[in-house]
């Protein structure tokens, strides 16, 4: 692992990576001249050091997604207030190094203000250029009592993204306030970086883990402990079919009262993406929470979702996932979402329109011009009905031709963040059961149930052999579609933007040797036992 401390280092380390050689074909060894340059994705993980598991889980799931992860620690003075724990804070670098170390982080950029100029010599006086956030985000919660917190947030996080450019870059819920501005300012200033928010990691007794911990004694995080109750009563309220602002909020106000030495800045109901106050909760809200145990402040939320639960089954080609997510739905009384139906729609209209799959441009103006509508079949037989731009493409988009381009364009960015709104669009209420490559990852991250399907690639080779035949197309040999197999989980699980992988939340089906129905019962065992737990 590199420990980087300055512009200049980084920016030297990461032109050497971010191209990376490899061969075209999953079993074809290097050197060869079938090679291809990739691009190496990164992952930035921004911290203020004082590592704990909270960062680790932030790391972990960097490395996941990530070729190179880059954990940067920087105790910003831009967002501490001339009140606040600046001095206090605590560093500790060699521990954080070796955490680092452990957690297989490739480089950790660690500069001082001078480097990135922003050194505190009197914050009044700093001069520099900054980032503010729209003002509706950055008065309210913690904006309120932290003046100036969010645009010193907002203007050191662009600074880090534009030193490392990263493809991702990590952020906890817990920061629910911060997170929701690092959105909104991707969005705003057009950065091509996907944020990835990840859970709250807690304590045993609920606390959610925080650097600042380090200032409670033990009985104030017993003591502390009492935040997460609060919120938790709020979400036993709330299941209990109570959506008004002032009784969720009473909740979590009751329990915290039994803890004298816990005393309240703010509790309130917002919506999570734009931090609107809410009088009632209409699809999801979030009750965030701000207090002081002696002169430490603590912060904790919890959203509040009112809709039906999603499955997302996510897995290689030819898993069976479509026939069995159309079943699984079926089953269950819920709406089955074909997104795999609609990359090869989109692949149908470019190919139809005569578009060479390398030309990027193009399909991602058709991607974000093209109308797609799916229509869910009267019987489980016959397939989600699939319209492009008014085309009834139901049967087109089933052609091996189609078949054998679609996952060049569903690996392209542009098309997918395009279907990937839509489909997070039509998910907005839920019950639903979406099937594809990165549904548990990417797109519903947290759905309710979440499938890894997938079987091994001569039985998947079968199958697809046995649908062919089934629909009266020119054979093709095992061998053949093996192969082709092959290099498509190849294709999937390296290509830069959501690689198949695992959710670590996913359970993993094999289903070689079992029946759709087997699979089904499977699923649909393991839905229930997780709504009883919900
Ligand atoms: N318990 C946690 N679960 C998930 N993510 C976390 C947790 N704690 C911190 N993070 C995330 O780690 C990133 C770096 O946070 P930071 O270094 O400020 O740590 P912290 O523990 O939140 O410290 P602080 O005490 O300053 O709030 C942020 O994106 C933050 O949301
Ligand atoms: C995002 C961040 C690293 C910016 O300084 C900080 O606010 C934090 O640690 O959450
Ligand atoms: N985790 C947010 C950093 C701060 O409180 O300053």
């Amino acid at each position: 692992m590199r420990l980087l401390t300055t512009v200049a280092a980084l920016r030297c380390y990461l032109n050497k990576l971010r191209w990376r050689i490899l061969p075209l074909h999953s079993d074809e060894p290097l050197p060869h001249e079938m090679t291809t340059r990739f691009p190496t994705a990164v992952g930035l993980v921004p911290t203020m050091g004082a590592l704990h598991q909270g960062h680790l889980s932030l790391i972990e799931r960097a490395r996941q997604e990530n070729a190179i992860v880059i954990v940067s620690i920087f105790v910003n003075p831009l967002q501490f207030g001339p009140e606040e724990d600046f001095e206090r804070y605590p560093r500790t670098l060699e521990q954080d190094q070796q955490f680092c170390q452990q957690a297989g982080v490739d480089a950790m950029f660690v500069p001082n203000p001078e480097e990135i100029g922003v050194a505190r010599k009197n914050i009044q006086d700093l001069i520099v250029t900054q980032v503010t956030p729209p003002s509706d985000m950055i008065s309210g919660l913690c904006g309120r009592t932290r003046l100036g917190h969010f645009q010193g947030v907002a203007t050191i996080v662009t600074k880090l993204f534009n030193l490392v450019q990263p493809d991702r870059a990590y952020f906890g819920q817990k920061d629910a306030q911060q997170l929701a501005i690092i959105k909104r300012l991707v969005t705003d200033l057009n950065f091509p970086i996907e944020i990835v928010a990840c859970p709250i990691i807690r304590e045993a007794n609920g606390l959610a883990l925080s650097s600042r911990n380090q200032y409670l004694s033990a009985s104030q995080k017993q003591q502390a402990a009492v935040l997460h109750r609060g919120l938790q009563k709020a979400h036993a309220v709330f299941r209990s079919g109570v959506r008004k602002s002032n009784k969720l909020i009473k909740a979590v106000l009751q329990e915290i009262a039994t803890v004298s030495a816990v005393s309240v800045e703010y509790i309130e109901l917002i919506e999570p993406t734009t931090l609107i106050p809410l009088d009632e909760i209409q699809e999801e809200g979030m009750i965030a929470i701000a207090a002081h145990i002696g002169p430490t402040r603590l912060i904790d939320n919890i959203i509040l979702r009112d809709r039906q639960p999603i499955i997302a089954i996510d897995g290689p080609a030819g898993a069976g996932k479509s026939t069995v997510a159309r079943q699984v739905a079926a089953k269950l009384g819920l709406v089955f979402l074909d997104t795999g139906a609609m990359y090869r729609a989109v692949t149908w209209l470019v190919l139809q329109k005569g578009i060479p799959l390398d030309d990027e441009c193009a399909i991602a103006e058709l991607a974000n011009c093209c109308l797609i509508k799916l229509t869910p079949s009267e019987d489980l037989k016959s397939p989600v009905q699939v319209w492009i731009n008014g085309n009834d493409v139901t049967n087109k988009i089933r052609t091996t031709e189609v078949t054998s381009k679609v996952s060049a364009i569903a690996a392209q960015s542009a098309v997918r963040s395009a279907l990937v709104k839509q489909q997070q669009s039509w998910g907005k209420k839920g019950g639903l059961v979406a099937e594809g490559r990165d549904i548990g990852t990417q797109v519903f991250p947290d759905a309710e149930v979440k499938i890894f399907l997938t079987a091994t690639v001569t039985e998947r080779a079968y199958r697809r052999l046995q649908d062919f035949e089934k629909q009266g197309q020119p054979s093709v040999s095992l061998e053949e579609l093996e192969r082709s197999i092959k290099e498509r989980d190849w294709k999937d699980s390296t290509r830069l933007v959501s690689p198949l992988r695992k959710a670590a939340d996913a359970i993993e089906i094999v289903t070689d040797g079992l029946t759709i129905d087997q699979v089904t019962t499977i699923i649909v065992d393991f839905y229930q036992q997780c709504l009883a737990h919900l």
